[in-house]
């Protein structure tokens, strides 16, 4: 076995790490099962060699793990002493993904690797692995095969906590979604989590006082939910792990929703001092009932996965052990099903909604923009802020 070190020519991050020693051994993957992604892998593993630009300590620590993942399966190490500060870094991250296929982690891994230098040629297949990849950051990552367009919140150390940036980045793959050649628009997460929410330092590490935070970020809320509401194509969330906050009330904005039963459903607004947010204040109770809707929306009862399928919030729920490959098969077919006719269905559905879900949006956004400026709320958020130096 070939091992690569890589030793960056300088240190990275001298405050987090005192010297990253990137390791990826070149490993023979054993017998091709898809001779493609193996070599687009191998591939994307010599690009990673080749990056001129830092990637920052968060890439590296993904690509560790992405990379473990692919090659070893889900964290089989011991976890490293606390003051293992280097191999604790790693260690988290690769635990941090969980039971993801390691078919997944390879493709996250080419996906990324194609991100930070989106010039490389990260596949070396023809056109058409080259259309998989098709916009994205490293936060979000887009491709496009079988008829579905895939938008996979790539953020699993930080529980695919939602950055300012991701904001733009979802509408912008919304937009470009509605018109590309894909039939289905499906959202899912990378790791153990779907989606954290909303990350709580945006507003901490907003630039600006917090009044223009709030007012910013009231702007950037209204235009993200306004994307949902006017999908005009099939939309599904494939629930891969625990959902918290806005992940949890887009739900209601969404065609389908099909969860792993390890998924979890928890909005805990009044935890944090702030109000629902993505049209929630009216589809939740239209949904399961003003009574199940209070419980999520104010007192931040999280429910199971079946808890949330039983109030109709998910449309089915399948074992963890079975669920990648029984939602994605499934939605590969519907993906066949033909394209004109479901938009149109959809927008019948939905059309005498539209006007009314966009003046609730409005609503929520104004609302929420005067929560963030609330007392309740930035105590909240600090108390978050420092529960960990507590430790
Ligand atoms: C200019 C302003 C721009 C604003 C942009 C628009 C604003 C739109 C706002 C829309 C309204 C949305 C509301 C919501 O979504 S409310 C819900 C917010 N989410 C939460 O409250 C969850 C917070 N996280 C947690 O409670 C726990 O992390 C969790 C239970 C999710 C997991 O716990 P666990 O112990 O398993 O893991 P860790 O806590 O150690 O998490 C691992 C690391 O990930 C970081 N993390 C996780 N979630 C978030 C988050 N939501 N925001 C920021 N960071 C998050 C966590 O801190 C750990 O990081 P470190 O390893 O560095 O400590």
């Amino acid at each position: 076995m070939a091992a690569m070190t890589w030793r960056p020519a300088r240190c990275w991050c001298p405050s987090l790490l005192q010297v990253f020693r990137f390791q990826v051994a070149q490993v023979h993957l054993g017998r091709p099962t898809m001779r493609a992604s193996q070599q687009d892998f191998e591939n994307a593993m010599n690009q990673v060699k080749l990056l001129k630009k830092d990637p920052g300590n968060q890439v590296k620590l993904k690509l560790y793990a992405l990379y473990k993942q692919a090659t070893d399966g889900p964290c089989n190490m011991p976890k490293p002493g606390v003051f293992d500060l280097v191999n604790k870094a790693k260690w988290e991250a690769w635990n941090a993904l969980g039971s993801l296929p390691k078919e997944t982690a390879r493709q996250n891994y080419v996906d990324l690797v194609s991100s930070l230098s989106p010039s490389s040629e990260a596949s070396s297949q023809g056109k058409h692995e080259a259309d998989e990849k098709v916009q994205g950051s490293k936060d979000i990552v887009v491709t496009s095969e079988d008829g579905i367009t895939k938008i996979v919140l790539n953020r699993p150390t930080k529980k695919n906590a939602i950055t300012f940036q991701m904001y733009q980045d979802i509408i912008l793959a919304l937009k470009n979604a509605s018109t590309d050649s894909s039939a289905i628009t499906a959202f899912t997460g990378t790791g153990d989590y779907y989606c954290s929410g909303n990350d709580l330092t945006n507003f901490t590490s907003a630039s600006g006082g917090k009044e223009e935070a709030a007012s910013r970020g009231a702007v950037v809320l209204r235009e993200f939910v306004n994307s949902f509401i006017d999908f005009p194509k099939p939309l599904v969330a494939v629930v891969n792990g625990p959902a918290v906050g806005i992940s949890v009330t887009l739900l209601g904005l969404f065609d389908a929703v099909y969860a792993s039963d390890k998924a979890t459903f928890h909005t805990p607004f009044s935890h944090l001092g702030q109000s629902p947010e993505a049209c929630s204040s009216y589809t939740f109770p239209k949904i399961m009932g003003s009574a199940k809707a209070t419980e999520m929306l104010l007192f931040g009862k999280k429910l199971t996965a079946r808890e949330a399928w039983a109030q109709g919030l998910v449309t089915e729920v399948f074992p963890e052990s079975t669920f990648e490959n029984e939602v994605w098969t499934r939605l590969k077919a519907y993906a066949k099903l033909p394209p004109n006719s479901m938009r149109i269905s959809k927008e019948l559905i939905r059309k005498n909604e539209k006007e009314k879900l966009h003046a609730i949006n409005a609503e929520e956004c104004t609302t929420l923009q005067a929560r963030w400026l609330s007392e309740e709320c930035i105590n909240a958020l600090m108390n978050f802020m420092s529960r960990k130096a507590k430790l």
